[in-house]
């Protein structure tokens, strides 16, 4: 292994050869790099090469193996899960004195008219949790999307009590839906093995009917622009759904897929209900579609879903008041509902046949609620006690999901064991992990310095090349004296190797070039002179951006200033002539380039000039 050193300190041999004078003296070559050099550069490149390699393959076996574990881990806890949140008191809301619904860590206990009633779940989130506690158990099952399985988060319960709070959250508090986005993104930058992309799209299941979140159309946010949309549900040989015509947009960091979530949020239709101010009248969905291929040739690229599901509320039609349009969204809610709970129940009996086809939410989830997927459902719960009905139907609801992979049945020894298998396989998955960060770190060290040395020795050759082109051989004491081509140069005359200073050539090229771009901006500066003596609005394009640097820095500040004096008591008829007469000169004048021409906000003037958009100001 070569050892950690930056390409500029791999030459030890300069400091050893110093002279024993007053002076310490360094060496150096001035003609080429010495042949050593370069042959330790490219000894080095090759094999930080092998071990860039080396590390890759090893990166990608553990990799694999926390694939396994992590499977493991979510089967063996079950691959769905349900979680429980309730919803904090809300400062309107009246405290009862007696609580209706108490909670341990896994449990949730309803006391509804004398009668005690006990729910089981993976976990309770109580009135304290945070978003971050919420988002702490989606994590592991996010890696699992990142892995090639398809994953299914779904808030689930009555209306008011905190789905969409959960899963799209407030700025301050941002929920589920942001913070996985977020976390697919920094887990895929930390993947050296694999290339990963995401492509993201919204719709919402209104009345029946499949609307498109993310569509241009939605902008309009009319009732009429959902119903014009014509999705349709296909289902490919593989069992993989696709929506016909669903608008996918590629978001290549946080920011833009946040962008197009907050987008796709603002176009869901909600209303006004008894229990809810803005209560969501629909399931609105949000599908992260995960691309990701390995860098070996020929690698095969694996497509997984991760679904993010804000379910309309359950609810009693009564209760919230609804009427008209708001009955009937509530009672397709409501059919959908019971479509997803039969099909969830239909998966617990291990039945052949799923109902999938009763409603389009599970027409759409279908390879998304199978048994090779992972699903997380949060059921989310009123404190009120006017709400214990809801809460017992929600309860039960989710009981049915529960049950797919209850453990309930397992006598005490049979958990116990269960519980042993989980401890070690979270162990060996901590190991692993950690395995995993310490050769993700060293191979970004090695591609670091791996690149640093081609550059080196790029430069190196380049130079060189261009050295034996321009038959530039300087006679040196260096050449007469050593016969390993050093010469002598003081330690405080700022000591570079040879590579890395220019060349004749390449200094008679920037000089002929800075002459090239003097003249030109010579020119510039008289015509930019007079413009910004007219107005700001007038506008100037150059397109030599060195001619541009050298007039940003020598007319800074006469442009600003002369942009601060046209004020606008300045009057505009004489802006105008002296504008005239400018632009008849400079459009006279041949030697100065096209694209250097003056050009005008007036319309009339500007037909006659070149199309320049680039505006004074940016000049400056
Ligand atoms: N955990 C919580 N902490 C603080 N406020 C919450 C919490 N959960 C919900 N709320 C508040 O309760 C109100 C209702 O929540 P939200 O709109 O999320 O309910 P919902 O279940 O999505 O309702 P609907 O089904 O009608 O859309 C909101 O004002 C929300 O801010």
């Amino acid at each position: 292994m070569i050892p950690h050193q930056s390409p500029v300190s791999s030459m030890p041999v300069l400091e050893s050869i110093e002279s024993p004078q007053t002076v310490p003296l360094v060496f150096t070559d001035v003609n080429v790099v010495p042949e050593h050099q370069g042959n330790e550069l490219e000894k080095s490149i090759s094999s930080l090469q092998g071990e860039v390699l080396g590390l890759k393959s090893k990166l990608k076996l553990l990799d694999e193996k926390r694939k396994e574990v992590l499977n493991k881990i979510i089967d063996t806890k079950g691959s769905i899960r349900v979680f429980c949140r309730v919803r904090p008191f809300l400062l309107t809301e009246r405290r009862p004195i007696k609580e209706p619904v108490s909670f341990g860590p896994d449990n949730v206990v309803v006391n509804c008219s004398g009668a005690r009633k006990e729910f089981e779940f993976d976990r309770v989130f109580h009135q304290s949790a945070t978003q971050e506690d919420v988002f702490g158990e989606v994590k592991p099952i996010l890696r699992s999307a990142l892995d090639g399985h398809n994953v299914c988060v779904l808030a689930y319960g009555q209306t008011g009590t905190g789905k969409t709070f959960t899963m799209d959250g407030t700025e301050e508090q941002p929920g589920l839906a942001p913070r996985a986005i977020e976390e697919l993104f920094s887990e895929a930058s930390l993947d050296h093995t694999h290339s990963v992309t995401f492509t993201m799209s919204m719709l919402e299941i209104y009345m029946g009917g499949l609307k498109d979140l993310l569509s241009a159309r939605q902008s309009l946010r009319s009732y009429e622009a959902s119903t014009k949309c014509n999705l349709n549900i296909q289902v490919d040989s593989k069992g993989s759904v696709e929506i016909e015509g669903l608008t996918e947009v590629e978001v290549t960091d946080f920011a833009k897929a946040r962008w197009w979530y907050n987008k796709g949020r603002r176009v869901r239709s909600t209303s006004w209900t008894n229990v809810n101010e803005a209560s969501s009248r629909s399931h609105c969905l949000t599908r992260i579609t995960i691309s990701r291929r390995g860098d070996a040739v020929g690698s095969k690229t694996e497509v997984s879903k991760l679904w993010m599901i804000d379910l309309g509320g359950s609810e009693r039609l009564l209760k919230t008041g609804a009427i008209g349009r708001t009955l009937d969204e509530g009672r397709a809610i409501n059919l959908s509902l019971s479509a997803l709970g039969d099909v969830i129940a239909a998966l617990r009996r291990r039945k052949g046949h799923v109902p999938y086809r009763n409603s389009k939410l599970t027409q759409i989830l279908k390879d998304s609620l199978g048994t090779r997927s992972k699903v997380l459902m949060l059921v989310h719960i009123s404190p009120r006690d006017e709400d214990v009905g809801e809460t017992i139907c929600s309860l039960s609801f989710t009981k049915r999901a529960r049950a797919i992979e209850s453990n309930r049945g397992l006598i005490t020894e049979l958990q116990k064991v269960r519980e042993e298998k989980l401890s070690e396989l979270e162990e060996e998955m901590r190991e692993t992990q950690e395995n995993c960060k310490k050769i993700r770190e060293r191979l970004q060290e090695a591609e670091c310095l791996l690149s640093e040395n081609k550059k080196l020795l790029w430069t190196s050759n380049d130079s060189y090349q261009e050295d034996i082109e321009n038959k530039v051989l300087l006679p040196t004491d260096a050449t007469l004296r050593s016969s390993d081509k050093l010469v002598k140069i003081s330690k405080s005359s700022g000591f570079k190797p040879r590579f890395m200073t220019s060349t004749v050539a390449s200094r008679q090229r920037q000089a002929m070039s800075e002459k090239e771009i003097n003249a030109k901006a010579q020119s510039i500066r008289s015509v930019a002179k007079n413009l910004t003596q007219l107005s700001t609005s007038q506008s100037l394009s150059l397109s030599d951006s060195r001619g541009r640097g050298l007039l940003r820095r020598s007319y800074t500040k006469p442009l600003q200033a002369a942009a601060n004096s046209a004020t606008p008591e300045t009057p505009k008829k004489d802006i105008k002539d002296k504008y005239t007469s400018l632009q008849k000169r400079n459009i006279n004048d041949a030697s100065l380039p096209k694209s250097k021409m003056v050009t005008s906000s007036d319309p009339n003037v500007r037909a006659k000039l070149c199309h320049h958009r680039r505006r004074m100001s940016s000049l400056t």
